[in-house]
Order: C-alpha cells, then structure tokens, then sequence
C-alpha cells in the first residue's frame, strides 16, 4: 500500500503548501484487510482544503491478482460512489463536480494507468 506519497503535503505544513497539479492514491486492490484504512486515509485527503480543487487519480493496483477486488467493489470500499467525478469521459469545465476518478492497474504487469493518465491530462491543459 503506497498511500504514503499522497501524505506530503502534510509535511510542508498547511501554510507553506505548494500548489499540486494532481494527487495519485495506490490502493492494493487485493488487500481487503486494509480497504477500511485506504478509505479513511483517502476521504481525509479529499476533505483537505489545499487539496480541493486537486484531481485526484486513485490507483487500484494487482488487478493480475486472480482474488483481487473488482472495480466495483473497491470504489463502493473507498466510498468513491459518493464522489461526483466528472466521468471518465468528461472534459474540465463542470465546477459543480469534482474530479476524481478510480482506475484499476497493474503496476507490474504495466496495465491499466495509460487511462489514468489519459485522464488526468484532461485536467492538466
Ligand atoms: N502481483 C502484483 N504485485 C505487485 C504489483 N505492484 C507491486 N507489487 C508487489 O507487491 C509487493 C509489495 O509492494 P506494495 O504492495 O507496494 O507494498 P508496500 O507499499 O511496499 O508495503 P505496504 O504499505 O506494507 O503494503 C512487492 O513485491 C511488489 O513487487 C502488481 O501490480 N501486481
């Protein structure tokens, strides 16, 4: 579980904050023992001020693990289903939803984040 990257803006202190262009948030998808901690832990940052306006790419890794979750199954764990995102196919523009989006990959296996940074790009222009 590789949330940890996702912590630092914490270590700058709140008022020394960079501005972030995008937040990336590795779930192991086939970890269920901690699906209670990765929700906590992501709902706390998407709560965070600084980070409000921040796309936010949630990475749901080891989908080549055969009894790794579905995608289902981890956006409704992490609570994501109570997140309006703009969709996968949704442009920037719509400030009445916020982006966030959920993307299974395999980090070994290369599979999956070409969407999820095919996404984000959509942010980034
Ligand atoms: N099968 C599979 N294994 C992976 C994948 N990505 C990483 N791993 C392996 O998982 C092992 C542990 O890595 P992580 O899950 O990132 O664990 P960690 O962040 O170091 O440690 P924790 O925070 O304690 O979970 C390593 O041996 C990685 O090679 C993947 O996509 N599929």
């Amino acid at each position: 579980m590789t949330w940890e990257a996702t912590r630092l803006p914490g270590a700058f202190g709140r008022t020394t904050l960079p501005r972030w262009m995008a937040s990336f948030f590795l779930v192991d998808a086939a970890d269920r023992t901690r699906f209670q901690e990765a929700n906590e832990e992501l709902n706390g940052l998407l709560n965070e001020q600084a980070l409000a306006n921040v796309p936010f790419v949630v990475l749901g890794n080891k989908i080549d693990i055969p009894t790794a979750a579905s995608e289902d199954e981890l956006r409704n764990a992490l609570g994501l289903f109570s997140h309006m995102t703009y969709g996968r196919d949704a442009k920037k523009g719509d400030s009445s939803v916020r982006p966030v989006e959920l993307f299974m990959v395999s980090v070994v296996k290369r599979m999956g984040y070409a969407e999820a940074f095919q996404w984000l790009s959509n942010f980034l222009k």
